[in-house]
């Protein structure tokens, strides 16, 4: 057995256990606090509504109609105002008094803008319910599509069963009979699945006039016994009225006039006593039908007047042109809703397209930006390369003329030949050599011969001339065997490594000779310039270093100069 899920047992206890429900809502209603949210409050007086509606009993749905009212006034809560409107409606289309449609429509509009889906849903039903029970079963068609949709969406499966109960009505009307069987059992199915099985019944009972229609009777009548029964017990008045006259016609199509009759009289006479004058009309039109057949004319007759004169009362001009600018009033406004959903997904298309361009522009941006930081990259690079560049060519600058720099600190600057520093070097790195040769290395101290005289009789320019001269003539005759350096103001010295004792001597004659036939220029005022030359002999072993070695060949140039200048004179004729 299936059980009634929780958050419907209490609707359902509206069509199950009407009176009960009404006792409990009071109850519940008497004992809340203060601090009670109006939504709960709203709740058990809809739930009181609908279920006095269920029975008839004026009185609780007086009380639950005028507490919504107040409650919507007094909070500003139009589903207060919307739950009093429906109950309205129901009362008025249950007793045919009054336009229950237009009263629905009211309804209706107040929560037209409510964002709960959930409510949207139950007016959407509740209008569906006002149509379809005022036969109104055109309009009522798509009002009740259109709340089997909300409900199926929100998966309320006691509101879909409903809703296609309502529709399946809305078929029976317009003489659909297939339809309506379809409906009906979909709805019989629904409340099933719910364990509601008394709503199972009210329906199977509508669905019983369908199966009459198509002419299958027994199964209509059995259908139909059971709901009145239940009808009976729960106090379901004008349900009980309809089952009863359905009954009532079974009968009639099985042939049997007189239980039809008496069934529905007792139909007619409850209706009257209960004052449900809206299904007076139905069941005085049956009973008309009925005693027809039966060969009662003349009682055919007078239920019939009746049954006209209720109907006219009921459908008066004033009304209906009342209901017909209602209904123009919500079509315009669900035109409006429409138009404003439209607008909305207009509004979000373009929002959307905003959005895409936004995102498009960033891209752009960032490749842009992509691509600076590209050219900044290439930039920086070219400009590192470039300094780097400049740093090789400026280190190779520096290179450059550091070597300069060492190179003319190893140069005389007027003859341009090595100075004292560079043959000290040259002497130096030759004696760390070690002395492997047979050969000894040679060394020549060479000094002008009365210098002074040239400087002072033709100038000290004509004196450095003199001094370049010279070192020329030395360079190339040197050039072979050995180097030239300046060592002093006008004193050089010659070094010619493993030259030998013999061809030293020999050069150092060649170079004093050499000098000596030189000719000067007519402006030094004199006919040639002698040296004098100082040589000393390196083997490793008269020699121990570069300091022995300079004063040896120093002392020879010092004898040469003693011996009266223009002369060669060698270290080892001294010892
Ligand atoms: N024009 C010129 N004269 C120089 C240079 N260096 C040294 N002298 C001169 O050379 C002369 C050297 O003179 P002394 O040392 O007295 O010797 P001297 O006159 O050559 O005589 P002895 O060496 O004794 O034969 C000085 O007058 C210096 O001024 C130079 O670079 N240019």
């Amino acid at each position: 057995r299936v059980v009634v899920p929780e958050r419907d047992a209490l609707r359902y206890r509206t069509e199950s256990d009407p009176r009960g429900l009404i006792a409990d809502m009071r109850q519940q209603l008497d004992h809340l606090g203060d601090s009670a949210s109006s939504a709960r409050e709203r709740d058990l007086l809809w739930l009181m509504g609908t279920a006095a509606v269920n029975v008839n009993d004026d009185t609780a749905l007086t009380e639950a109609v005028l507490r919504l009212d107040s409650l919507a006034s007094a909070q500003h809560f139009s589903l207060a105002a919307a739950s009093a409107g429906f109950l309205r409606s129901r009362q008025l289309i249950a007793t045919g008094i009054g336009d229950g449609i237009s009263e629905a429509l009211r309804a209706a509009a107040k929560v037209q803008n409510d964002s709960n889906p959930v409510v949207r849903a139950w007016a959407s039903y509740n209008l569906c319910d006002a149509y379809a029970m005022s036969d109104k079963a055109r309009s009522a068609l798509s009002l009740c599509e259109k709340a089997q949709d909300a409900y199926r969406e929100l998966g309320d499966t006691w509101g879909l069963a409903q809703a296609e109960n309502d529709q399946g009505i809305n078929f029976a009307n317009l003489d659909q009979a297939e339809n309506a069987i379809e409906l009906y059992q979909r709805s019989r199915q629904h409340f099933a699945s719910i364990g509601m099985d008394q709503l199972v019944v009210m329906v199977g009972d509508n669905m019983a006039r369908m199966y009459l229609k198509t002419g299958r009777v027994r199964e209509a009548l059995a259908l139909s016994q059971t709901p009145l029964a239940q009808e009976l017990a729960t106090g379901r008045v004008s349900d009980a009225l309809v089952s009863r006259a359905n009954i009532a016609t079974d009968y009639a199509a099985l042939g049997q006039p007189a239980l039809a009759l008496s069934t529905i009289s007792i139909a007619v006479t409850d209706a009257r006593a209960a004052g449900m004058d809206g299904l007076l009309p139905d069941l005085l039109a049956r009973r008309s039908q009925m005693n027809e057949r039966a060969g009662h004319s003349a009682q055919a007759l007078v239920d019939a007047r009746e049954a006209i004169r209720l109907l006219g009362e009921h459908n008066a001009k004033a009304l209906r042109a009342d209901e017909a600018a209602l209904e123009t009033r919500y079509a315009g406004r669900e035109r409006e809703l429409r138009i404003r959903t439209l607008e909305h997904q207009n509004r979000l298309q373009d929002l959307a397209l905003k959005t895409a361009r936004a995102q498009a522009a960033e891209r752009t941006e960032a490749q842009q930006h992509q691509a600076l930081i590209g050219m900044v990259v290439k930039g920086v690079s070219v400009a590192l390369i470039l300094i780097v560049g400049l740093l090789y060519l400026l280190l190779r600058a520096q290179r450059r003329h550091a070597a300069e720099l060492r190179i003319q600190t190893l140069r005389d600057p007027l003859t341009g030949i090595e100075n004292r520093r560079a043959f000290m070097q040259r002497a130096m790195a030759l004696l760390g050599d070690g002395h492997a040769s047979r050969q000894p290395h040679v060394l020549m101290l060479i000094d002008f011969d009365h210098f002074k005289q040239v400087n002072d009789s033709a100038g000290h320019p004509q004196g450095d001339r003199v001094l370049s001269l010279v070192t020329g003539y030395l360079n190339r005759a040197v050039a072979a065997t050995g180097h030239v350096a300046r060592i002093g103001g006008e004193e050089f010295a010659v070094l010619c490594p493993r030259l030998g004792a013999e061809a030293g001597l020999r050069l150092a004659e060649t170079l004093r000779a050499g000098v000596a036939a030189l000719p000067l220029p007519a402006t030094v005022l004199l006919d040639h310039i002698t040296v004098s030359i100082g040589v000393a002999l390196f083997d490793g072993s008269q020699c121990h270093d570069l300091s022995s070695w300079m004063k040896a060949a120093d002392a020879a140039l010092y004898s040469a100069k003693s011996f009266g200048r223009n002369r060669v004179v060698s270290s080892t004729v001294l010892h």
